[in-house]
């Protein structure tokens, strides 16, 4: 995907509903064509990579590398708030976002695939979290930070994929740490007390950007290894990419099927996110008064939802 981007058009003419934000590991998608490298810029900055787009029998899809091209982002250095405005501003509705963990639990075995349900938010506060502020509040409902509706074709794909060796687990607690080094011991043993499953350094704050935004959001992430709870071998980045390389080929396969359940129902209300709509416009709007708002922040948020103020 990557070797033609210098000669790909930098811009598409048509809304794309759906994108995959690619993580460690994760930088193509076989079997769609590049049809365009988009540079966007937003008023929170530039994304972490152009936003390719892909298309499939038809059907656009946006893809953006977290780390950059070459991952050369940290954790904590990843643009999340110009990423997920960035991909909004491309009409996308519908978010898969990959993500390499670590595993917290003896049942989730280093390749196997978990969806999870809820996150625990163990990141340090260093990283801009929020698109209302400066003289705009905003609070969202975030109860259930991933959407059920995409964890259900996710569920239908991978149990398809069974027979390939393709293991996944419904639900689950991701904890999502600070990073950039790996976690102590006796953290990683506090994290499965709490009741982790699974262990990241990107769930956050994309996944609430990604609420914040009126995206259905679905993290579908990979064990790379157990966490340093395990009385195997310590976690270390040679380990993580020796099992992301390993299973590579299922990790793209399973996105490519999920990618082409989501382009059979394009213009569903699934996949355009019709049950977030108004929420966080709602939240927004009834918070801060008139007399209180800051006129570059509103602008902020018009470039989120056009016509925002109007209404
Ligand atoms: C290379 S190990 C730690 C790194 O891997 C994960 O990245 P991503 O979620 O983008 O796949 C984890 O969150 C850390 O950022
Ligand atoms: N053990 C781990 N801790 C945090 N992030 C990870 N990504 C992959 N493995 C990880």
């Amino acid at each position: 995907m990557l070797r033609n981007m210098t000669t790909l058009p930098d811009h598409f003419g048509k809304p794309v509903p759906i994108a995959v934000i690619g993580g460690t590991g994760l930088s193509k998608i076989d079997g769609y064509t590049p049809v365009a490298a988009l540079t966007v810029t937003t008023p929170w900055g530039a994304p972490s990579s152009p936003i390719y787009i892909l298309e499939h029998a038809g059907v656009p899809i946006a893809f953006l590398a977290r780390h950059g091209l070459h991952h050369q982002l940290a954790p904590h250095e990843v643009p999340a708030r110009a990423n997920i405005a960035a991909l909004r501003s491309l009409g996308v509705r519908t978010v898969i976002a990959f993500s390499a963990v670590g595993s917290l639990r003896e049942e989730i075995k280093p390749m196997d695939f978990v969806v999870p349900d809820q996150i625990i938010d163990r990141t340090k506060g260093v990283r801009p979290f929020t698109f209302f502020e400066g003289g705009v509040v905003g609070h969202v409902g975030f109860a259930d930070p991933f959407d059920p509706g995409l964890a259900g074709v996710v569920q239908k794909c991978a149990a398809a994929m069974r027979g390939d060796g393709v293991v996944l687990h419904q639900g689950g607690t991701v904890v999502c740490m600070e990073g950039p080094q790996f976690s102590t011991r006796a953290e990683s043993h506090m994290y499965r007390a709490w009741g982790g499953s699974i262990i990241n350094m990107s769930a956050l704050p994309e996944a609430k950007l990604a609420r914040e935004a009126e995206l259905a959001y679905q993290m579908i992430c990979m064990a790379t290894d157990y966490d340093c709870w395990h009385t195997t071998e310590d976690v270390d980045v040679a380990m993580v990419m020796k099992y992301m390389d390993a299973n590579s080929k299922n990790a793209k396969h399973l996105v490519g099927a999920v990618l082409d359940e989501l382009c059979k129902e394009e213009h569903s209300d699934m996949v355009l996110a019709k049950h977030w709509e108004g929420s966080a416009q709602g939240a927004v709007k009834f918070m801060t008064k008139p007399e209180g708002r800051n006129p570059e922040a509103m602008k902020r948020v018009e470039f989120l939802f056009p016509g925002f103020w109007k209404n």
